[in-house]
């Protein structure tokens, strides 16, 4: 039963709630349906457990900015978190060990040069890998799904390892596709099962392998930690784990910080950073490839504001509005994270309904990046949606791919400069082509944690 004043939804069955009546492949047709008939803000059963979903700008700022406390817990109850023990960072729940780990991590990466030249110059090293595998392919056709994939890997590998990995590379490959494997399962039905009827979670289903994977991800991460061990120079960190046992070296015994917590956090940063970037780059050069004049409009800007130069930095986007626009427009249009869990710290209220503390909630983030009546073009991919009458390029509030409030994406400085510069580096040097033999473009993208675009090809020619 709903508690009094709570938020309104689709009549839920004894024990099962409303899972009967939601696609748990693909809950996005279902989240708009519902939408539609109870309004912005309602809720609904998954088992017995009362979930309520948010959509539409007004009600996400209400609950994320202004009652942002309020609403920056996570559930302790889900499959994502019993995998990673309790002890990961983005499942772990509001509170001081969740606080430290954000600050620890915010700060760490600034010093590793987030917002600042050298992790321009990493990202940079990065892109010429991208670049000899385009090269190789010149007048081919290829698929760039891994390319993107291990390019983004391989960036946060560089922070959080302090090293980046050849593709082929054992340690990287097996870390990937487990996390791809945990990834898979714990946006699937099984995860949604398990979230919602407790009794299932002893049984041998399916839902086994990811704690398997994560296993598997786990035992390596200590592996190269223990290498650490041995190698580093207390003080002078070269990457996240160094900076890691430094801290807890500083800190007190009983911190919030201990080794179990640093593989975890590590493979959540690698988990969190791979799939969303590579994932929006795919969406951006699949747009772009069917849109070839806008296509065109970037590579003229970016050929008048590069002139002479050797290569781009991240200041350059001030100079180039229609390269945000777009870049702001694929964010938009890929939808990477369309759905995000909070859960509520304390009672408390959105739009006028009561919610108890501990509620689950499910922040509807796509709703947002496409409601209407917020964009001026919110079905379609179109720059101008960022553009005002003068050019110049502008970023409306419903713009919230990284969520906002207290658990706003951690990481949104380093995925706003790999886009620019992998973006802008790449448009400079290539042109991309959709073959002509690849028929009609599919842009139904395959949900899941992360939106993911269906598989494409691609033709790469030289520009200059
Ligand atoms: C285009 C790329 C990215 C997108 C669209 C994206 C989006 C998001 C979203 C929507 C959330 C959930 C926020 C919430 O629960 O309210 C999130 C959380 C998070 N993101 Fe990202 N992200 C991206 C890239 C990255 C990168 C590169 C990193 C690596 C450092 C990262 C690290 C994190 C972490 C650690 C969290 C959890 C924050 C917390 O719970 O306090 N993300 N991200």
């Amino acid at each position: 039963r709903r508690p009094k004043n709570f938020p309104p939804g689709p009549p839920a069955l004894p024990i099962l709630g409303n899972i009967l009546q939601l696609n748990l492949q693909n809950l996005m047709g279902d989240l708009e349906r519902l939408r539609r008939s109870y309004g912005n803000v309602y809720s609904l059963f998954f088992g017995p457990r009362p979930n309520v979903v948010i959509n539409g700008v007004k009600a996400m700022k209400e609950a994320m900015v202004i009652k942002a406390v309020e609403f920056a817990g996570r559930p302790q109850d889900l499959l994502v978190h019993d995998v990673t023990q309790s002890k990961g960072f983005i499942f772990s729940d509001y509170g001081s060990s969740w606080r430290e780990h954000r600050r620890f991590s915010l700060m760490t990466m600034r010093n590793f040069g987030l917002g600042k030249k050298s992790m321009e110059e990493r990202i940079h090293d990065e892109i010429q890998y991208i670049i000899t595998t385009l090269d190789k392919n010149i007048g081919k056709t290829l698929t760039p799904q891994v390319m993107f994939h291990n390019a983004a890997s391989n960036i946060m590998c560089q922070v959080v390892f302090g090293t980046r990995y050849e593709y082929d590379d054992e340690f990287i490959t097996t870390i990937v596709q487990s996390v791809t494997e945990v990834t898979k399962i714990a946006s699937g039905p099984w995860a949604m099962l398990y979230n919602s009827l407790p009794f299932i979670r002893k049984l041998p289903l399916p839902f086994n392998k990811a704690f398997k994977a994560m296993k598997r991800s786990s035992d390596l991460v200590l592996r190269l930690l223990n290498e650490h061990k041995k190698t580093r120079v207390p003080g002078e960190p070269r990457d996240f784990l160094d900076c890691y046992l430094d801290e807890m070296e500083k800190t007190a015994e009983d911190s919030s910080f201990s080794e179990d917590k640093l593989i975890f956090t590590a493979i959540d940063l690698l988990f969190a950073g791979t799939d969303t970037t590579s994932n929006t780059l795919l969406t951006a050069f699949l747009y772009l490839m069917n849109h070839p004049h806008i296509q065109e409009r970037c590579q003229q800007e970016i050929d008048r504001v590069l002139e002479g130069k050797d290569q781009a930095c991240f200041d350059d986007r001030h100079q180039m509005p229609y390269m945000q626009a777009v870049i702001h427009e694929s964010q938009r249009i890929a939808n990477t994270i369309p759905l995000s869990v909070h859960c509520t710290t304390k009672d408390t209220e959105l739009a006028g309904y009561s919610i108890p503390k501990g509620t689950r909630i499910m922040q509807n983030l796509s709703s947002v990046l496409n409601e209407e009546g917020q964009w001026k073009y919110p079905h379609e991919f179109n720059p101008e949606n960022f553009l005002n009458d003068q050019g110049e390029f502008v970023k409306p509030d419903t713009f919230m791919p990284f969520s906002a409030g207290p658990r706003i994406c951690l990481g949104e400085g380093l995925a706003r400069m790999e886009l620019f510069l992998i973006m802008v580096t790449l448009l400079r040097k290539f042109k991309f082509i959709w073959p002509e033999d690849a028929g009609e473009p599919d842009y139904t993208p395959i949900f899941g944690l992360t939106t993911t675009p269906r598989p494409y090809p691609m033709k790469v020619q030289h520009r200059l």
